[in-house]
């Protein structure tokens, strides 16, 4: 690797080729279609007649309008409607990325556009048709987050809402959307600030997030060593589109291979080595990825990964003099050099193919299990690049069950619970006005269970590791401290030192003062993984 950037000239040109952030005649930057296919109102396929003419919109407006209705009216999830429709559509380049923007920009700031929407609506919005509503989250999004000139947001938007819903819904989205555009951004979010009962409704309200997701992550960055105020800037990064960011699965793919990585414009991650950047968002062409050498990974989930993997494991049978000290080479090592990994909660399969590449480099095997039967293929979809006979078994069964039907069987489990996915709510853009706090209590029971399981399947002396895409201090720190006055046999581990042992060289991170370790989307460009490393005593 070269610099900032990868060896071979992985540029910008070349994704131009491609056509992936290339201009496309019909839009502008501003997302204004241009002339013809304007005019035609849809992809260019068809001559309307004028009658109609009035009624249709341009087609990645109408996408964007489709996603927001599967998601409100079928509970689908945006990251998994949008890209078939606008594979099906035939929406590339610009039209998709406008398309993208605005679907997902209105899901995520869909608090602090109906904040501005009850200002300019003479009812309750939750009186109002559903698809209305959408529709002007729509518009609102062009007008105050996407900067389309306010002509374009609201003809274009008054043309979808005839076509999809109605006149009488036409005439009244023009005047919402007239009134929307009167005020700026700025104005706006002052205005719902000082009206707000509390300084914390108004930072929810205009930050876009739920009061209790909002008062959650102000209690989370408190109990974890960061000042309460930092949370108006962790909203803002959840309300920002993330970078994708690869994994080189060790082994498996290298990050100089050319021939891995194509025509991809790549740079490495922050923290991990493992970690590149995308810049694009669609890694869907790059040939390592196709082939599972390489996967779409959180930096975060990556450095929980690796840091399991590198804490130190004490010799069955040793006494505790017997430790090998931390930062010696041969940390995390098996003096036998065949340790059993076990990967308690697999699915889709991200952490453990990244588990599957480091146990083949250090002779190690590893069973992944996944209550979810769907879930199963995807984990043996994402392991299906590891040599054979690294992966012992994908195994379909419900974690609480492992410890007792495998007493002290592993060197190292992976815990990674289900739980709430408030760390990562910049990359599900809907998921923050589904969950509910009632969610927590089903939750957090289940950590618990999976986390003494985890206990009872490793081996006195292995290690666990204890993750959740959540920074929520009931699904972090108060089931590992629940599970500690449960268990006299298990010892915390310096998560921290762990964390720091398998950072890119050179790299500094900023880590709280405490055995376990929170990263955060505002300070590390990651989700909000928390990770706590235990270890059963021998
Ligand atoms: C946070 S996800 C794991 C993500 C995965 N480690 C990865 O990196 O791709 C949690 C997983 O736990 C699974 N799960 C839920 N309850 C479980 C249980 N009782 N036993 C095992 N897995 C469970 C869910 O189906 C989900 O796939």
């Amino acid at each position: 690797m070269t610099g900032d950037h990868l060896a071979g000239g992985r540029g910008q040109g070349r994704r131009d080729d491609r056509g992936r952030g290339t201009s496309d005649p019909r839009r502008d930057s501003q997302g204004r279609q241009r002339g013809a296919a304007r005019s035609r109102g849809d992809s260019g396929q068809t001559a309307l007649a004028p009658s109609e003419r009035r009624k249709s919109t341009d087609p990645a407006r109408q996408a964007a309008y489709d996603v927001l209705r599967e998601v409100d009216g079928s509970d689908a999830y945006a990251n998994l409607v949008l890209p078939p429709l606008l594979r099906e559509r035939g929406l590339r380049g610009r039209d998709a990325a406008f398309a993208t923007e605005l679907a997902y920009g209105t899901l995520r700031l869909r608090g602090r556009y109906d904040a501005v929407l009850s200002r300019c609506v003479d009812r309750p919005l939750d009186r109002l048709d559903p698809a209305v509503l959408d529709v002007l989250r729509l518009g609102t999004h062009q007008l105050l987050g996407m900067r389309v000139p306010q002509h374009a947001a609201v003809s274009e938007t008054v043309g979808l809402a005839r076509s999809r819903v109605g006149a009488g819904a036409a005439q009244l989205v023009n005047a919402v959307l007239r009134a929307v555009g009167r005020t700026t951004l700025d104005e706006w979010l002052e205005r719902i600030a000082a009206e707000a009962p509390d300084p914390l409704t108004g930072l929810a309200a205009t930050g876009s997030h739920p009061l209790w997701i909002t008062r959650a992550l102000r209690e989370s960055l408190a109990g974890n060593g960061r000042p309460a105020d930092e949370i108006a800037d962790l909203l803002d990064a959840d309300n920002a589109a993330p970078r994708v960011t690869l994994v080189a699965r060790p082994g498996l793919a290298d990050v100089d291979d050319d021939t891995a990585w194509g025509d991809a414009d790549l740079v490495p991650g922050r923290w991990a080595p493992t970690a590149l950047v995308l810049s694009g968002s669609d890694p869907s062409g790059v040939p390592a990825v196709r082939s599972g050498l390489a996967g779409v990974q959180d930096e975060g989930s990556q450095l929980v990964t690796l840091a399991l993997a590198a804490a130190e494991v004490l010799p069955a049978g040793a006494s505790p003099s017997d430790r090998v000290p931390a930062g010696d080479d041969l940390a995390g090592a098996s003096p036998s050099g065949s340790e059993r990994w076990l990967d308690l909660c697999a699915g889709p399969g991200g952490k453990a193919a990244l588990l599957a590449a480091l146990a083949a480099q250090r002779g190690a095997t590893l069973v992944a299990n996944e209550v979810q039967p769907h879930r199963v293929r995807l984990v043996e979809k994402a392991l299906r690049a590891v040599p054979e006979g690294v992966v012992e078994r994908v195994r379909t069964g419900d974690g609480r069950d492992v410890g007792e039907q495998e007493p002290g069987a592993y060197d190292r489990v992976l815990v990674d619970a289900p739980c709430t996915g408030l760390g990562a709510l910049r990359r599900r853009p809907e998921s923050r006005w589904r969950r509910t706090p009632a969610d927590l209590a089903v939750l957090t029971g289940l950590q618990r269970e999976l986390l003494l399981s985890a206990l009872d399947a490793v081996r006195p002396g292995g290690v666990v590791g204890y993750v959740t895409c959540s920074p929520h201090l009931a699904e972090t720190h108060m089931v590992v401290a629940d599970v500690l006055r449960r268990r006299s046999d298990v010892e915390r581990l310096d998560t921290p030192a762990v964390v720091r042992s398998v950072l890119r060289p050179g790299a500094v991170i900023p880590l709280a003062d405490r055995h376990d370790v929170q990263l955060w989307p505002h300070v590390h460009g990651t989700d909000a993984m928390h990770l706590t490393l235990l270890r059963r005593r021998l």
